[in-house]
């Protein structure tokens, strides 16, 4: 499909930009996240995003009670079975977040220049002099001329439906603050961040740990999203809580990087984490707008380089009311695809937006885009340098395989793996072509009873560009040799045919074990 790879670092022929892609078998290589709510819960619109090129759905417990996203996720699972594509489910915690109450609704105008009042007293009715808040802590952790900001899920710090807060004095447990900006704020709840301030509650809270010790092991989750992970003990002892919790030591745990605490220690937090998401609608407000791309351009280098997934938020906020995204969002999405992001996470536009399916698709399509232009060549051979030498057998075997998949102009790259460590490492050259990962099961028992694994390896590789799944029957015994690796094989070619990934005369490249032996394998085929 990408057959006419254009260089951004080269003259572009500008009639050459309006020629239209062609249609392939998958939206991008770049994943999308949709955050499920309000507006993408029955199964005809969640069938809608899959078919769109969703592979991962978020279930954010910030709102909403496990009876809801339960019922939320038997549509998902109906939608799944209807459409026949794969997605992973993501729980997303409420971790430190702090909260404005707002018990009776009523919509709260608040003024420039006057004054309110935050308080933990949430006996207290909101209004425009006070606002009840979540948290005791505040009038410790915050000082005069601090900066804090109140809005809906999308708040910029600035617009009519959120607002800007400067700390003037601290009275007791109270923090008074002056209003910057003019504005209305409407609904139950809303988000209180202080900037750059050290929220002393710990990241999962006794909430957080409840809801995954149920929700989260009733439906097997493939990914925790650490929302305000701040150091790589807050990955530890997710991790760890996660270990005791039958099937979920298998889950994967991705560091939601939202504040400047987490930015100091993102080398340490990338160490301990399976994937980073780059929370952008936080980390954007505590950190000066100027300096925003350069955490997103570093942090994406420092992810690709260890070939763990980032997933970068808050891209098309204006599709949550709008068929189309402003040339700013347009631009910004292919621009996280060509700084390495391995997936796009969707919040208000899916979760509460009018346009879930179309946000999906038209980011779907600027990512393949930018895809197109993705200078390969160079982030390859900045990949292999940051590896060094000696390289691992598995890291040489995988580097060569995305190598001579790019001369013989393979359309596909086809990866055998039993623990996914193989196809990630694979991912992490970025292809220009797909790689099918052929998920082996293998037997296993935890002392009370066998199951096979691979289903979670399986679903983990639908939040990393360019990894394409398949779950291997399996009756196919684990032991690798010549006639199981062949028909195996068989099943993941007629496969890669029937979505139409492959067609006849097509190179691949295999990557397989042949007994003990790694081998890279290219094969042709008949017409
Ligand atoms: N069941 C299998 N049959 C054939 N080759 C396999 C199988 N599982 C893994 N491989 C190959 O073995 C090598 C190690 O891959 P890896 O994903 O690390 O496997 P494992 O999880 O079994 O350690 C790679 O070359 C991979 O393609
Ligand atoms: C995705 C984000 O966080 P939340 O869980 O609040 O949506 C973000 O801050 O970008
Ligand atoms: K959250
Ligand atoms: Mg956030």
């Amino acid at each position: 499909m990408h057959s006419s790879h254009l260089l951004l670092e080269e003259p572009i022929r500008m009639a050459s930009i309006l020629e239209p892609s062609k249609a392939s078998f998958f939206p991008a290589m770049t994943k999308i996240v949709g955050t499920l709510g309000p507006k993408s819960r029955s199964v005809e619109v969640i069938s809608g995003c899959l078919k769109a090129g969703m592979s991962v759905a978020r279930f954010d417990f910030s709102w909403g009670d496990p009876e809801y996203h339960q019922e939320t996720l038997e549509n998902l699972k109906a939608a799944v079975k209807n459409t026949k594509k794969l997605c992973a489910v993501m729980l997303d915690t409420v971790g430190p977040e702090l909260q404005v109450i707002n018990k009776s609704e009523k919509s709260i105008s608040l003024q420039a220049d006057a004054l309110v009042v935050l308080t933990p007293n949430q006996e207290k009715e909101a209004s425009s002099e006070v606002l009840p808040i979540n948290f005791y802590g505040l009038s410790k952790a915050v000082k005069p001329g601090d900066t804090i900001f109140i809005g809906q899920y999308l708040f910029t710090g600035s617009e009519t439906t959120s607002v800007w807060l400067e700390v003037s004095e601290v009275k007791g447990d109270d923090v008074v603050c002056v209003i910057k900006n003019s504005a209305t704020l409407a609904g139950s709840l809303f988000t209180l961040h202080a900037s750059q301030i050290r929220i002393d509650l710990p990241t999962l809270s006794d909430e957080d740990k409840e809801v995954i010790s149920t929700w989260g092991v009733q439906n097997k989750i493939d990914f925790l999203s650490l929302s305000y992970t701040r150091h790589a003990e807050d990955v530890r002892r997710a991790r760890d809580y996660l270990s005791k919790l039958g099937d979920l030591y298998q889950t994967q745990i991705f560091a939601k990087i939202e504040n400047v605490e987490g930015l100091t220690h993102f080398d340490e937090i990338l160490q301990e984490a399976d994937g980073i998401i780059l929370s952008r609608g936080n980390l954007g407000i505590d950190l000066p707008p100027e300096k925003v791309f350069l955490f997103q351009k570093a942090a994406l280098y420092k992810c690709n380089v260890v070939g763990k997934p980032a997933v970068v938020t808050r891209v098309v906020d204006s599709m949550t009311g709008n068929l189309r995204p402003t040339r700013a969002e347009a631009t910004d999405v292919a621009n996280a695809v060509l700084d390495g992001s391995d997936a796009i996470l969707l919040g208000a536009e899916t979760l509460r937006g009018l346009y879930p399916v179309e946000t999906i698709s038209t980011v779907g399509k600027i990512c393949a885009e930018a895809e197109k232009v993705f200078n390969q060549d160079m982030y390859f051979k900045k990949t292999v340098k940051f590896v060094g030498e000696p390289m691992t057998h598995l890291e040489s075997i995988a580097s060569s395989a995305v190598r001579a998949a790019i001369k013989v102009k393979a359309s596909v790259i086809i990866c055998f793996t039993s623990s996914g460590r193989a196809a990630r490492l694979i991912a992490k050259y970025r292809p220009t072509m797909p790689v099918l990962s052929v998920v082996i099961p293998r037997l296993k028992t935890n002392q009370l009873r066998w199951s096979f694994s691979g289903a979670f390896e399986a679903r983990q590789s639908l939040i990393v560009r360019g990894l394409f799944p398949m779950l291997a029957d399996p009756r196919h015994p684990a032991e690798s040799t010549n006639a199981t690796n062949e028909s195996v094989l068989k099943v993941a070619l007629d496969h890669g045919k029937v979505s139409g990934v492959i067609k006849s005369r097509d190179r691949v490249v295999v990557c397989q074990k042949v007994g003990d032996a790694s081998v890279v394998k290219i094969i042709e085929l008949e017409d």
